[in-house]
């Protein structure tokens, strides 16, 4: 039997809710039956309907107002809520035991960064209830105009890598916004990211290093000697992480457009190999191919 399942993570827009739909139509069309999970307490309304909702079980609207509480404590309370009534989930997921999950998530990164209420939940569903699990995590592909903010993004996607411990897939959401204002070459320098090179080739870092000399702001305030500017500070610290990242050698990039099926069908692909969903399928009879094939 197959307990197959991925997550869509990343932060805020990145375009998790329109991939996690995207994929429900693209397996809805192949017939392959699939679960619509929402973990998102604030989520809105898309085009497919979830068939299993965290907002079924707390609403953060309630939460917000009974408890006093803001949008990001609200949500942590949810999710703590959920956490508490683990088999709540248990006996919704129950109903699709089949089913591929698709599991859209919240773009709060705390929830695994910080405390590690996301974590737990993954070990749920892969240690207790047996799931083969995967995750995608979502970077815009705008990043890209700015070396340094790209390199940022991709820190941030190395370290979910590091603290969920799942197989993992990077995309460069949107991809269609960015495709035809850049070259294949330039681009691939982003799916392959080499840290290294893109610091060197970094101008916005150069420009507003010098912008800060210019106003007088280079120099660091105070004490006396052995004192960095800011630009050898800037320098030093750029290396380190280009080299924690490249000693970590295992970011890459797979392009993301919600609209094309066949840059969806592409990463399901590699979601399928990750998780071993074929593997796990029972054979077909002959009979049930036939009865597929005309009844489209
Ligand atoms: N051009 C383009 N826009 C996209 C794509 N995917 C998502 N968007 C748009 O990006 C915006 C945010 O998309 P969502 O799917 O809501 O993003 P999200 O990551 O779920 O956002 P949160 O749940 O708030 O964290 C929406 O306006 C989408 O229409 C894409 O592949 N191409
Ligand atoms: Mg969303």
């Amino acid at each position: 039997m197959s307990r197959v399942g991925v997550l869509a993570l990343g932060p805020a827009g990145a375009g998790k809710s329109t991939f996690c739909n995207s994929l429900v139509g693209h397996m809805q069309s192949n017939k392959r039956s699939c679960c619509l999970i929402n973990l998102d307490p604030a989520a809105e309304q898309t085009e497919y309907e979830f068939s299993i909702d965290i907002r079924d079980l707390i609403s953060l609207k309630d939460v917000m107002e009974e408890l006093q509480l803001g949008p990001n404590g609200g949500l942590i309370y949810c999710f703590e809520f959920l956490l508490e009534n683990l088999d709540w989930l248990d006996e919704e997921i129950g109903d699709f035991e089949e089913d591929y999950l698709i599991i859209d998530c919240p773009g709060q990164i705390e929830l695994y960064t910080h405390i590690p209420i996301l974590p737990r939940i993954i070990e749920h569903l892969r240690d207790n209830l047996n799931y083969s699990l995967c995750i995608t995590y979502l970077m815009e592909s705008s990043f890209i105009i700015d070396n340094l903010k790209f390199l940022s993004g991709t820190l941030s996607a190395m370290s979910t890598m590091i603290l969920l411990e799942l197989p993992h897939i990077n995309l460069l959401s949107k991809f269609d916004l960015v495709k035809n204002e850049y070259s294949r070459n330039y681009i691939r320098k982003f799916l392959q990211p080499d840290p290294m090179s893109l610091m060197s080739t970094s101008s916005v870092s150069s420009n507003s290093l010098s912008e800060m000399i210019e106003k007088g702001e280079g120099e660091e305030k105070g004490k006396g000697k052995g004192k960095y500017n800011y630009n050898e500070k800037f320098e030093r610290l750029n290396l380190a992480i280009g080299n924690l990242i490249e000693d970590f050698g295992m970011v890459q990039f797979l392009p993301l457009e919600c609209k094309d099926k066949d840059s969806i069908a592409n990463i399901l692909s590699y979601v399928d190999d990750i998780t071993q969903w074929a593997e796990n399928q029972e054979p077909k009879e002959p009979k049930d191919e036939i009865e597929d094939v005309t009844e489209d």
